[in-house]
């Protein structure tokens, strides 16, 4: 039998997906010696089956979308016909090249710093692998993302009940579809479906879809997809596998059953951390057993372990399981001299047509809103898309503070917001800056307004504040 071969470094990074690519690069940049450890090496969730693969389908949705919507501008493309074959080969092979610029990341690795293997804790500080190889490190860094969480009902029925981690390998369209769970991965899949032809339900256990905070906002998400699929809110569901596809039984207002081809189940993605005996590490674990952290040092409690990307629960997004990486691996190589890091404005967009956004602060009581209507703005009604609104919230000085918004151009505009929020920007200093015509930007300038006139902030007497030529 080989001699086991034990490893020693200073920073053992636990799962090479976003944060574990990040973490490791930047321990080894503030120079320590690495190990990157992973069963499989197979690329991040988010070139994989995450949001690369979603955002492709969602184009293959915008394509057909838009040749539908030509009519409106005198176009008429003819009829549509879509393959359903060749929208998921192109989803796959557009896919497979990010996977494999992804794992181009570990080619570049120093010798010997990738580790193929499953790491659990044997005791605090001490990392062993399933071959039994032990991990010798000064700290530890858990990247082990998060899986899909299925609910009872739709279990063991068979490969028709899908997850993000299958549905990008079906062969062709699925005939009919329900989609548990109204997240983003649910809203984003069920209307991209939806727009490829596909006949689609979209069950939620909540009536709020995508957490949304602002109910005019809401309102605008809900009217959107609802001409894309159909949406049953506030409804228990029940399933069991018949011949052809599954039955689902619904309750709430409008209760009743039918069979669909395929379910798509996206009702969330708890941390991955079952394998990793959490129990023996040593750690304060919250109540569903994740570590407890602290979100500027990412270091949990004052141990040389840290946590990063969504298997700290926290934000499981991809820009924040990189920065989190970041922090992580700096603080993990410089243990015990953890310093803390200012974390970005709170910031979620979910790329649905239009794109629902929410940033910073939410809508509480004493904040100060000022809305815009996207129903009737000029450029948006240019391109026969005019609908939803801004909500833009400020403290009694105007300066901003966070926004909600589902209207064109959101994936922009929330951009903007969170970059105005973060440099501490007031509504009348927004106001003073260039805005292009006819833009969408032009449309903030209606919520920005009543901030000014809310909170006695002058507008810029420089600017012209009429209505816009044209909306
Ligand atoms: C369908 C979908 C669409 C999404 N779209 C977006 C989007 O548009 N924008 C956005 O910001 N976010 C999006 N996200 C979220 C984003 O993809 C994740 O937040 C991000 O990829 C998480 O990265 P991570 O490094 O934490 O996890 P991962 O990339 O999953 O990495 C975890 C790694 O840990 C390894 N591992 C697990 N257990 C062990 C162990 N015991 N030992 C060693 N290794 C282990 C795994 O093999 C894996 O490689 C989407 C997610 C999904 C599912
Ligand atoms: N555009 C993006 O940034 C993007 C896109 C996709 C995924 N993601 C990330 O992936 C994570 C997971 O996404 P998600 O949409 O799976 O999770 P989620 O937790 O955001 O949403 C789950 C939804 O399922 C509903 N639900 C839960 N249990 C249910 C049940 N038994 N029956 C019916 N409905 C039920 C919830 O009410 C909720 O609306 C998100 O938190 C997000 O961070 C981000």
């Amino acid at each position: 039998m080989a001699e086991r071969q034990d490893l020693t470094c200073d920073v053992a990074v636990i799962g090479a997906g976003t944060a574990g690519i990040s973490a490791e690069r930047a321990a080894r940049k503030a120079g320590a010696r690495t190990l990157l450890i992973d069963p499989w090496f197979r690329g991040t969730l988010c070139a994989n089956t995450g949001c690369m693969p979603s955002k492709l389908l969602i184009a293959a949705a915008h394509a057909a979308h838009a040749v539908r919507h030509a009519p409106v501008f005198g176009v008429n493309p003819g009829s549509l016909a879509i393959d359903g074959q060749a929208v998921m080969a192109r989803v796959r092979e557009e896919r497979d090249r990010f996977v494999a610029f992804t794992k181009e990341t570990f080619d570049d690795l120093p010798e010997g710093t990738a580790v193929t293997g499953r790491a659990r804790f044997e005791g605090p500080g001490q990392l062993v692998l399933e071959d039994g190889r032990r991990i010798a490190s000064r700290a530890i860094v858990i990247a082990t993302g998060s899986e899909a969480m299925i609910p009872p009902p739709f279990r063991d029925l068979g490969p028709r009940v899908l997850t993000t981690e299958t549905l990008f390998e079906i062969p062709d369209l699925p005939e009919r579809l329900a989609v548990i769970g109204g997240g983003p991965i649910g809203l984003e899949m069920a209307q991209a479906m939806g727009r490829l032809g596909v006949r689609v339900t979209l069950f939620d256990n909540s009536t709020t879809l995508a957490k949304a905070r602002c109910a005019a906002v809401h309102d605008a998400l809900k009217e959107a997809v609802s001409r894309d699929l159909t949406l049953r809110l506030g409804c228990e569901t029940s399933a069991e596998a018949v011949d052809g596809g599954i039955r689902i039984d619904w309750t709430g207002d409008d209760p009743g059953r039918a069979v669909f081809s395929h379910v798509l189940v996206a009702t969330g993605r708890p941390p991955n951390l079952k394998g990793l005996d959490l129990d023996r590490s040593g750690l304060a674990l919250d109540d569903h057993g994740t570590p407890v952290f602290d979100r500027q040092t990412m270091q949990c409690g004052d141990s040389a372990v840290f946590i990063a990307g969504d298997a700290d629960a926290d934000v499981p997004l991809l820009h924040e399981a990189s920065t989190e990486g970041a922090i992580a691996g700096r603080n993990a190589a410089a243990f015990p001299d953890v310093a803390p890091s200012e974390r970005n404005t709170a910031f979620t967009l979910t790329f649905t047509d239009p794109p629902v956004a929410s940033v910073g602060a939410s809508p509480e009581d004493g904040t100060i809103c000022g809305r815009s209507d996207y129903g009737n703005q000029g450029r948006a009604r240019t391109e026969a898309r005019a609908e939803g609104v801004m909500s833009v919230y400020a403290d009694a000085d105007g300066r901003l503070t966070g926004a909600d918004l589902c209207c064109p151009g959101a994936e922009h505009l929330s951009h903007l917001l969170a970059w105005a929020i973060e440099s501490g920007a007031t509504a009348p200093q927004i106001l003073s800056m260039p805005f292009y015509h006819p833009t969408l930007e032009e449309g903030m300038k209606a919520a920005l307004r009543e901030i000014c006139g809310k909170t006695s902030q002058p507008v810029p007497e420089s600017r012209d504040f009429g209505n816009l030529p044209g909306g």
